[in-house]
């Protein structure tokens, strides 16, 4: 069994704090892939948080907005790089085999804005025992200059690229919540829970939930949205929180 996890960058860090790890956050999700039955068979992903978010916000740019101002491109490529090193020695330390991915040496995106996404490092680090972690970035965009590359693009390029049985999304909130504030079990199609979804409510340049559930939707298999505590249940196989269909939907 593969698995492909997002943990969401306002679950590890301090998303009001720039550059500011939530340690004990971090730590528990950590320790909770350490002791899963998912064992090595599993791809990590991680967002912004209080990174990548608060850098992109500065420099103005977000999945769409480019830049060309190499200093900007450093700021923000060089924060996710932090994260993404203490989400690896995090992970190691608990004696998890993680290994850094970057996806801004890798990917592109052509003028019409379609992502290419080498995956061939991370399927042979995959079968060499290694957990690869990955991370939103940046990546380079024909006539946009830089662009942010979100983790949940990620996902979704990486779970048929690995493919993945099960993909979760690990976000602050217990899942997707509808108007009343009650988590919505299951959504087919972006329409039936549009009015529900808002950006976030910390400083996000990828578009919060309803950029996170367009991007689940274009997945061929479901994924599933809930908060840190029910990361374990997610690992040893349960569908917490709010299922996302996918077209292959057979759960
Ligand atoms: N209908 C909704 N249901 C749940 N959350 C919602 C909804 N509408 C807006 N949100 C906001 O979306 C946020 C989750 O998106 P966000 O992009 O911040 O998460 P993340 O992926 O965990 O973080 P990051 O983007 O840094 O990786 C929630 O914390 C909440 O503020
Ligand atoms: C802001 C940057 C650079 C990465 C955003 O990734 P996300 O938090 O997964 O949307």
């Amino acid at each position: 069994m593969t698995a492909v996890l997002k943990l969401g960058g306002s679950v590890i860090t301090k998303k009001d704090e720039p550059e500011t790890v939530d340690t004990a956050a971090l730590s528990a999700a950590a320790s909770a892939i350490a002791e899963s039955a998912v064992g090595e068979d599993i791809v990590v992903v991680h967002g912004g948080g209080s990174f990548g978010h608060h850098h992109a916000a500065e420099y103005g740019v977000s999945t769409t907005a480019g830049t060309r101002d190499v200093g900007g491109v450093q700021a923000i490529h060089g924060a996710m790089c932090r994260l993404n090193a203490a989400v690896v020695d995090e992970l190691t330390g608990q004696g998890v085999p993680a290994v850094p991915v970057h996806p801004f040496s890798a990917a592109a995106r052509d003028a019409d804005s379609d992502l290419s996404l080498p995956t061939a490092q991370v399927t042979t680090l995959l079968d060499e025992g290694f957990v690869p972690v990955l991370h939103g970035d940046l990546v380079a965009h024909a006539g946009a200059g830089a662009t942010v590359l979100s983790g949940d693009e990620l996902v979704v390029e990486l779970a048929p690229a690995v493919d993945a049985d099960r993909v979760g999304v690990c976000s602050t909130v217990p899942g997707v919540l509808d108007e009343d504030g009650t988590v919505i079990d299951r959504i087919e199609t972006f329409e039936a829970v549009a009015s529900a979804l808002g950006e976030s409510d910390a400083t996000d340049v990828s578009g919060g939930m309803a950029g996170k559930v367009r991007a689940l939707l274009a997945l061929s298999a479901p994924a599933v949205v809930f908060g840190p505590d029910a990361l374990p249940a997610f690992l040893a196989g349960e569908s917490p929180g709010t299922t996302i269909a996918g077209d292959d939907d057979d759960w």
